[in-house]
């Protein structure tokens, strides 16, 4: 999405702005490494045109030597990653040297800078705006954060940056928002049973079944209804391992799971229960994880096994997939048509879970309860300490935890923390994501 930065020295009314452009909506602490203070994000919306909102306030005021590095460092980073600046100035103050410095480091970008001339609160002062001309931008605006003058200008010299393109994926995106079918992948190795198990659950011959590994060619998308839930079953190539292939064509297949996976809402992962997970699951897994999809793993052809077997095929399948622990397993049979219910009951669930939404206190609660159970380990010769968690915005459930050192904190304590986690907010079947920030990151750099 377009991103816009609020940039100013201290005491501006950068915030002030802020607040006025993402009115009702919700903010959130954004995770960017190398940052020495909290950015403040939100989407804001003007004249139907959707885009992002960045405060980067929040200095120490006082000791202007000392804060003089933050802000460059501040604006600097925003260089890179926003796409246009809106320039806070004090207009009953006037121009500082650090409103220069500041312009100095935003010549440095092509991109649109707007200067918002602050604080004028009486339009008969809109002069006092003219001053910083000598700042070198051509746009400069009188505005009022407090009493809401020259904001309607502003957003809409904003919204005049913003690209054709930027607003038709907006649309594109809105769309999405409103489709009410669940995009499922279905992914494995050749053989494992994917087509079969679309035919039987389409209850027709629609997609071609063959005894070759890889002839699963060029599918479409199937739309399927079922109890008035609807699916997106996507294209189903699966991965090709042919001996005879040369590299390009199977690079190609990998490439095509790869954005099934993507494109998907929820993967599911077909298993043959003759060959249990070998490295190639392994591998498409790995893909899955990775991306933090939701996901279904199927035991399939459990017609052609006996029960022993099976259980021991679900035990070798948890223990080499240990990395993807939150996705369940669904025994199933595309000849049989067993297990099929519950996999369409299963795609609907983990997809819920991956929407869900945990408070504040709870999450807090569940992350003092398992720190009672395994305190984190020392690190660097102090004990590692989580102090407060939140949740941030989206799918899947991501966590911000706020924390003494960010690096001390291992995989396997990680591991710990995500799967109690799970256990506790009720999330067992989604792929949660925790990002540790530390306290030093805070502080000057
Ligand atoms: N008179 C007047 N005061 C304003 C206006 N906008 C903000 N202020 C005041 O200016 C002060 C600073 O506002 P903030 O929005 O906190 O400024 P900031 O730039 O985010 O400050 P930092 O967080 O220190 O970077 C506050 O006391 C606001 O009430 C305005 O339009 N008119
Ligand atoms: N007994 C039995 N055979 C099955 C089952 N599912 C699939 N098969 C057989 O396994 C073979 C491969 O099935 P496909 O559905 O073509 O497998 P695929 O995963 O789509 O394979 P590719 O197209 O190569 O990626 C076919 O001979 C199917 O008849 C099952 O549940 N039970």
């Amino acid at each position: 999405m377009f991103r816009v930065a609020i940039v100013g020295i201290p005491n501006v009314g950068k915030s002030s702005l802020f607040n006025r452009i993402i009115g009702q909506r919700k903010a959130i602490v954004e995770d960017i490494p190398g940052v020495t203070r909290d950015r403040i994000v939100s989407t804001a919306e003007w004249r139907g045109v959707k885009f992002e909102v960045v405060d980067t306030g929040g200095y120490i005021t006082g000791d202007e030597d000392k804060f003089a590095p933050y802000i460059r460092k501040q604006v600097e980073k925003e260089l890179e990653l926003s796409d246009l600046f809106i320039f806070v100035v004090d207009g009953k103050q006037g121009l500082t040297p650090l409103d220069k410095e500041i312009a100095n480091i935003l010549h440095r970008t092509e991109k649109p800078v707007i200067v918002a001339v602050n604080k004028i609160d009486d339009p008969e002062k809109e002069k006092l705006a003219y001053e910083f001309y000598e700042l070198g931008f051509e746009n400069i605006i009188p505005i009022s954060a407090i009493q809401k003058l020259g904001l309607a200008e502003l957003l809409d010299k904003v919204v005049e940056y913003i690209p054709e393109y930027e607003k038709e994926i907006q649309e594109e995106e809105e769309k999405e928002e409103k489709r009410d079918y669940i995009k499922v992948a279905i992914v494995g190795k050749p053989n494992a049973g994917k087509s079969s198990l679309i035919n039987a659950l389409l209850n027709e011959e629609r997609v071609l079944v063959s005894e070759i590994p890889g002839t699963t060619r060029d599918t479409v998308d199937i739309l399927y209804e079922k109890d008035g839930q609807k699916f997106l079953f996507l294209d189903t190539a699966g991965m090709r391992k042919k001996s005879k292939v040369d590299f390009g064509l199977e690079f190609f297949s990998v490439g095509r799971t790869i954005e099934a996976i993507e494109k998907a809402d929820v993967v599911v992962l077909v298993i043959d229960a003759n060959q249990g997970a070998t490295e190639q699951d392994t591998k498409i897994a790995g893909l899955i994880q990775r991306r933090y999809k939701p996901a279904v793993i199927v035991i399939n052809k459990i017609d052609t096994v006996d029960k022993k077997t099976l259980e021991k095929v679900e035990k070798q399948v948890r223990e080499r997939l240990y990395f993807i622990s939150y996705a369940p397993i669904v025994f199933t049979s595309a000849k049989t048509k067993e297990g099929l219910d519950e996999l369409l009951e299963k795609i609907v669930y983990v997809y819920n879970q991956a929407w869900k939404r945990v408070g504040t206190g709870q999450l807090n609660r569940a992350i003092k309860q398992i720190q009672n159970l395994r305190q984190p380990p020392t690190y660097q010769g102090k004990p590692l300490k989580i102090y407060y968690a939140t949740q941030l915005e989206g799918k899947p459930p991501a966590f911000l935890l706020f924390v003494n050192k960010a690096e001390g904190f291992k995989e396997n304590y990680v591991k710990f923390l995500e799967n109690n986690l799970r256990k506790l907010l009720g999330l067992e079947n989604a792929p949660i994501k925790l990002i540790f920030r530390g306290k030093e990151e805070e502080k000057d750099k």
